[in-house]
């Protein structure tokens, strides 16, 4: 299907006896914005080597941009950007020397790498830090100063490893904004991330565990078909309270959250505040929305961060 950038089936990897992806079907569509969530461990990294064809998949098949990945890497590659984690430059050249020297590694030479160059530090808001050594900068100039570099080939699709793990809240969001800009272009960009409202902002997501695919969707649609029910009780005792609740089968997690004890109730209960009422003494009660960290807690089987 040409409407997809990535497609796999059964995608798999094994290290010995792990299976780090364990048939893991993807359908990316072109121009959208697509994360990876899950803790350390999980496959992410595993599974954009092997799309990006740096890793043979066990077994599984794997298009990419229309065409099978396997015998075709060379040509693909170059036409994705790949942001590694813990992605660097070299410290000790400046901001110029930085993107001459990815640029020569694309090919691309002379006036036509000078040109693009000069549009990305416009784009990036680098002009004035091109003679500026890569190692004194700050960390949202230095990410800036990654992402001109990955795009520098004008990828159509870009893989982007935990790409904020060192940056500040602020540029983050920036991050994020020049992100949907190269998305508005038409890139199609796969970001792995463990942080919740990272992945909130993908338009699509798989959230994965032990190298597995838990839920697949868009954000809001996970949210909306979550199999529980949200409660936030407030009051006193919060902690004895999380332990007794935790002790019923039909609460899937408890968690504390500033001054309130966040509880997700099963689906199967009808109507929750009236099933938790007796349960929770002279506290008082309300139903909220779902987070993506619940259904995140949901569908693993995990925990919240309590
Ligand atoms: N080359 C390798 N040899 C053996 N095991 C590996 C190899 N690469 C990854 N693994 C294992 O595969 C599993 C998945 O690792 P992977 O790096 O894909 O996870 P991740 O979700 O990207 O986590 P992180 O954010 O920590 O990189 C882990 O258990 C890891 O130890």
């Amino acid at each position: 299907m040409t409407d997809l950038a990535i497609h796999t089936q059964g995608m798999t990897r094994r290290f010995g006896s792990l299976v780090a992806v364990d048939q893991l079907d993807l359908a990316i569509p072109k121009g959208s914005i697509y994360g990876f969530l899950g803790p350390n461990g999980c496959g992410k990294s595993t599974s954009i080597r092997m799309l990006t064809g740096l890793l043979r998949p066990s077994s599984g098949q794997i298009q990419v941009l229309g065409q099978p990945l396997a015998g075709n890497e060379e040509p693909l590659r170059r036409r994705m950007g790949y942001m590694t984690q813990k992605f660097s430059l070299y410290d000790n050249l400046s901001v110029d020397e930085n993107l001459a020297f990815v640029a020569r590694i694309y090919g691309l030479a002379g006036q036509r790498a000078k040109r693009r160059i000069d549009e990305l530090l416009g784009l990036y808001e680098l002009a004035g830090q091109r003679r500026q050594m890569a190692g004194s900068m700050s960390g949202g100039q230095k990410q800036r100063l990654a992402l001109a570099a990955v795009t520098l080939h004008s990828p159509e699709l870009l893989f982007l490893d935990e790409p904020t793990s060192a940056v500040d809240p602020q540029n983050r969001r920036e991050f994020w904004e020049r992100l949907f800009d190269l998305c508005a272009q038409g890139t199609t960009i796969l970001v792995s991330t463990h942080y919740m409202d990272e992945a909130e902002r993908c338009h699509g997501l798989a959230i994965m565990e032990k190298g597995q695919k838990k839920a697949d969707g868009a954000p809001g649609q996970l949210m909306a078909a979550m199999g529980a029910r949200v409660v936030e009780v407030a009051g006193e005792g919060l902690r004895q309270l999380k332990q007794q609740l935790q002790e019923l089968p039909q609460v899937l997690s408890a968690a504390q959250i500033g001054s309130r004890l966040r509880v997700l109730v099963s689906q199967d209960i009808g109507d929750p505040l009236a099933w938790l009422k007796p349960r929770v003494g002279q506290r008082t009660l309300a139903e909220v929305r779902p987070s993506l960290e619940d259904v995140f807690v949901t569908s693993t089987g995990g925990r919240h961060v309590a």
